[in-house]
C-alpha cells in the first residue's frame, strides 16, 4: 500500500516539485519506509531524488529546488517486495526507451516467470529484487517493440495492454516518459487505488494523479475521478487521452483500504472512508451487544484505539449509548505501527505510541475498539497497559473479521503463522492477547458497511478474510514461498543478502540517492544477472 503521485503543470515554467513534496506528505502514511520524487525539466532531462525514511527528512528545501521541471511522479514506500535498501526506492529509472519513470503501489504474484521472460527474451538487466522495477521493464519493452522514433499515445496504451496479459498481481502506477507526460493506470480488478483530478491554471488546466482524493484536494483540484479498473489515462499538455487497457474482469478493491489503510478524508471508488467507518462501527454495535448479552458482561466504557479506529469506535459508542473516552495518548511524532518493518520494531513502537490514562481504565469493564486485529501486536501490548492502570474486564472488539490469510496484493502480512487469527477461534484470539473477550465483525457486515455507500461495487478482494485471491495463480507452494522469503524470522537475512547484491545500501549509496541529479548518466549501479529471489511454479 505505497502512495503515488503524478503531476503536469500546465506552466512548464513552474517547478511541479514542491507541490509533490507536499502531496507525499499527504501520503504518508501508505508508507514510511523510503520516498523519492522524479521531475522532468527542459530538454526531457529528468531530476531525482529518493532514499530510505520519511518525506520530512528525505527531502529538504536544497534537494526540492534542485527537482527541476513542470511535471513529476512521487512515491512513498511500504515494501511488500525485495528489500527495505535505498535501491529498491521509488520512482525507478529506465532510459530505454525514450527516459521512463515509475511508481507502483501493489504486488505482483508472478515475478518468477517474469524474470525468466526478462532474461530469456527481452534481455534486460534488472538490478533490484523489486517488482516495481520488474513491472517499469515489462512495460518498457513492450515500448520497445514500437520501434519508433518518437511514440503516441496510442503506441503506450497498445503496450500497457501487453503489459495486463503479462503480470499478475496489484497495480495501480503512476508513470512519467520523458518530454512527453504523465501516465496513471490500474490493474484489471482495480485492486489498489488511483485517481486523477484537473485545476484551472491560467488558459490551460494543471492535473494531478494520486492514490487518495485527500492530495487533490490540499492542492486545490477539482472533479476527482477514479481510474477506472483495467483503464489507462495518458495526460500531455496537449490534454487528455483514455483508453480501456483490458478486457472487463471483476472489480475487486480491497477491503482493507477502508478498514485502515487510507485516511478517513479520502473517498475512494466513491466511497467517503469516513462514512464506510462509521458503518464499521455501526455494525459492530450490533454485534457487541448480542456478544456482551449472551456473556452477561456490562461496559462502562468505550476506548478507541488511535489513530485509525476512532471514527468507527464513536459511532459505536454512540450507538451503544456508552461513554466514548480517549483513554490512550498517542504520541504524535511516532508514525503508524503496523507499517513498520519487523516484529521487535513494531512491539517497542506500540509502547513508544500509546499511554493508557488510569483515571480512565481504573475499576472500569473497558471496551477497547481497534480497526483490525492483524498480528495481535497492539492489542496485547495495550490489553496489557490496560490492566497495569487497574482496569476490571478488558474486552476488545475489532472493526474487521479475523485475518487468517496472507496478503499478496501490496500489505506486508505474507506468513500465516504470524497472524494472531491464525489456526485460533475467537475465544483462543482472547486467550492470546489477553483480553477478557475478544467480538469481530462479520465479512457481511463489514463489506455492507463500504458497499452502501457506493451500491455498484459488487465485490471486494477480501482474500486476508476468506482467502479468495481475486487474480487466481495463489497456491500452497505459493504461500510456502513467500513465507521463506517474507516472514519476520527469515527477512533480515535475506536483506543483508540483497543489500550485498546491490552494492547500495552504504552510506555512499545514501550519498548518492539523497541528491538531487539528472538521472541521466549517473547509474553506478553493479551490473550483474538477474538475482531476484524466484518463486519456480510447478
Ligand atoms: O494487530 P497488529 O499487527 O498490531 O495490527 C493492527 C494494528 O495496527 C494498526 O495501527 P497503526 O499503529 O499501524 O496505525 P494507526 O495509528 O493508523 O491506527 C491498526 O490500526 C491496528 O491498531
Ligand atoms: N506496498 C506496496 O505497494 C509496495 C510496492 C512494491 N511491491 C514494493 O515493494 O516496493
Ligand atoms: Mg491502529
Amino acid at each position: 500500500m505505497c502512495g503515488i503521485l503524478g503531476l503536469l503543470l500546465h506552466d512548464s515554467n513552474i517547478d511541479a516539485a514542491p507541490e509533490i513534496f507536499e502531496g507525499l506528505q499527504l501520503l504518508q502514511h501508505r508508507g514510511q519506509d523510503a520516498c523519492g520524487i522524479i521531475t522532468c525539466g527542459p530538454g526531457g532531462r529528468f531530476y531525482q531524488c529518493k532514499a530510505n525514511g520519511m518525506v520530512r527528512d528525505v527531502f529538504d528545501a536544497n534537494s526540492i529546488s534542485r527537482l527541476v521541471g513542470g511535471m513529476g511522479v512521487g512515491h512513498v514506500r511500504y515494501p511488500t517486495a525485495g528489500s527495505f535498501n535505498n535501491a529498491e526506492a521509488q520512482p525507478f529509472y529506465v532510459n530505454s526507451p525514450y527516459g521512463i519513470c515509475f511508481a507502483h503501489n501493489g504486488n505482483l504474484i508472478n515475478t518468477a516467470s517474469l524474470i525468466q521472460f526478462m532474461d530469456e527474451e527481452a534481455h534486460r538487466h534488472i538490478n533490484t529484487a523489486s517488482d516495481s522495477e520488474l513491472l517499469l521493464n515489462i512495460f518498457a519493452h513492450n515500448l520497445q517493440q514500437t520501434g519508433k522514433f518518437r511514440i503516441n499515445e496510442e503506441d503506450i496504451f497498445t503496450a500497457l495492454g501487453t503489459m495486463v496479459t503479462q503480470v499478475k498481481g496489484a497495480y495501480a502506477c503512476v508513470a512519467m516518459l520523458a518530454g512527453f507526460g504523465i501516465i496513471a493506470f490500474r490493474d484489471p480488478h482495480g485492486i489498489r487505488p488511483v485517481g486523477i483530478a484537473s485545476r484551472q491554471s491560467g488558459s490551460g488546466k494543471d492535473y494531478i494523479m494520486a492514490s487518495e482524493s485527500v492530495v487533490a484536494d490540499a492542492g486545490g483540484f477539482t472533479d476527482w475521478e477514479d481510474v477506472k479498473p483495467g483503464e489507462a489515462i495518458i495526460i500531455t499538455r496537449n490534454g487528455v487521452t483514455r483508453r480501456q487497457i483490458s478486457p472487463p474482469a471483476t472489480f475487486a478493491p480491497d477491503i482493507f483500504e477502508f478498514v485502515y489503510l487510507a485516511r478517513p478524508d479520502s473517498v475512494i471508488d466513491g466511497v467517503s472512508v469516513y462514512r464506510s467507518r462509521m458503518s464499521m462501527g455501526d455494525a459492530l454495535a450490533d454485534k457487541v451487544k448480542k456478544v456482551l448479552d449472551e456473556a452477561g458482561i456490562t461496559v462502562d466504557v468505550v476506548i478507541p484505539v488511535p489513530d485509525t479506529s476512532r471514527v468507527a469506535a464513536l459511532n459505536l459508542a454512540q450507538k451503544l449509548g456508552l461513554p466514548y473516552r480517549e483513554g490512550f495518548v498517542k504520541n504524535r511524532y511516532v508514525g503508524r505501527t503496523f507499517i513498520m518493518p519487523g516484529q521487535q520494531m513494531r512491539k517497542k513502537n506500540v509502547r513508544k505510541k500509546l499511554n493508557a490514562m488510569a483515571l480512565e481504565f481504573a475499576d472500569k469493564n473497558v471496551l477497547i475498539v481497534d480497526d483490525s486485529i492483524v498480528r495481535g501486536t497492539t492489542s496485547k501490548e495495550i490489553i496489557q497497559m490496560a490492566k497495569d492502570v487497574g482496569a476490571k474486564k478488558v474486552i476488545v472488539a475489532s472493526c474487521a473479521p479475523p485475518i487468517r490469510h496472507p496478503n499478496v496484493y501490496g500489505i506486508d502480512m505474507p506468513s500465516r503463522t504470524e497472524l494472531v487469527a491464525y489456526n485460533r477461534d475467537e475465544k483462543a484470539i482472547a486467550k492470546e492477547i489477553g483480553a477478557d473477550l475478544a467480538i469481530f465483525q462479520t465479512l457481511p457486515d463489514l463489506e455492507d458497511s463500504v458497499r452502501q455507500w457506493n451500491p455498484k461495487i459488487t465485490s471486494f478482494d477480501c482474500s486476508v478474510f476468506n482467502g479468495e485471491y481475486v487474480t487466481g495463480g495463489i497456491d500452497e507452494e505459493y504461500f510456502r514461498h513467500i513465507d521463506s522469503i517474507r516472514a519476520d524470522n527469515v527477512r533480515g537475512k535475506l536483506q543483508l543478502n540483497t543489500a550485498d547484491i546491490n552494492g547500495k545500501d552504504t552510506k555512499e549509496a545514501q550519498n548518492y540517492t539523497n541528491s538531487s541529479t539528472p538521472v541521466t548518466g549517473t547509474d553506478d549501479t553493479v551490473g550483474l544477472h538477474n538475482t531476484f529471489t524466484s518463486y519456480t511454479p510447478k
